[in-house]
């Protein structure tokens, strides 16, 4: 048997428990990440949901925005929803003032660009890199989302709102090694984005 890819879990706020246990399920030894050491030691990362703007305090705090931004440039696999779409991304609209991201990607991403708590919505998206998405389609939970605006040439788009007032609008994707999605696939028991990023990190390995 292999050894399973270690796969770590910013936990400074946001589902943390969540991520962990499909990353687990998905067959990732998976631990949570509060310190640079704990950093240094993982194959891949994963930036939950939550709030970007705490996260990003909280960063700093524990000193960890550096480390962090250094580990994705030098091609450390990063898989972030939500909130962590947006501290991947390179470029933000939206953000508050002094905002800062990580980035890794080369996207501009809109903060809560559906709308308000109340417009958090449900939807089936098929995914590129999800091969039977089209058949099954992931069914993803929006909650005060992200959705990305522009992508650089090297961004690959994964997949995008299908109908409805937002309809055409990206909301999950791909370059090298980072992934992201407007979405949380961590609370909807459906395993297949958590498999695919644990692929990659698998991949490098
Ligand atoms: N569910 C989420 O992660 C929401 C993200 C949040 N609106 C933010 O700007 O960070």
């Amino acid at each position: 048997m292999t050894t399973p890819v270690t796969v770590g879990v910013l936990a400074l706020q946001g589902d943390v428990r969540e991520h962990v246990a499909a990353l687990e399920e998905s067959g990732a030894r998976a631990v949570p990440v509060r310190r640079a050491r704990e950093l240094a030691a993982v194959d891949g990362i994963v930036v939950p949901g939550g709030e970007s703007t705490t996260m990003d305090k909280l960063l700093r705090a524990f000193e960890l925005f550096e480390p962090l931004q250094e580990a994705v440039r030098s091609g450390l696999p990063a898989y972030g929803s939500c909130a962590g779409m947006i501290l991947l991304a390179d470029r933000i609209a939206g953000g508050i003032e002094g905002q800062r991201t990580i980035g890794g990607l080369d996207i501009t991403v809109r903060r809560n660009a559906f709308g308000r708590q109340v417009d958090s919505f449900e939807t089936d998206l098929v995914v590129e890199g999800v091969p039977d998405s089209v058949d099954r389609p992931v069914h993803a939970v929006f909650i005060r989302a992200p959705w990305v605006e522009e992508v650089g040439p090297g961004t690959q788009v994964l997949a995008r709102v299908p109908s409805g007032e937002a309809a055409g609008r990206i909301v999950a994707v791909r370059e090298r090694d980072v992934v992201a999605t407007s979405f949380h696939p961590e609370i909807t028991g459906d395993l297949r984005l958590h498999r695919l990023f644990v692929q990659i990190v698998s991949d490098r390995g």
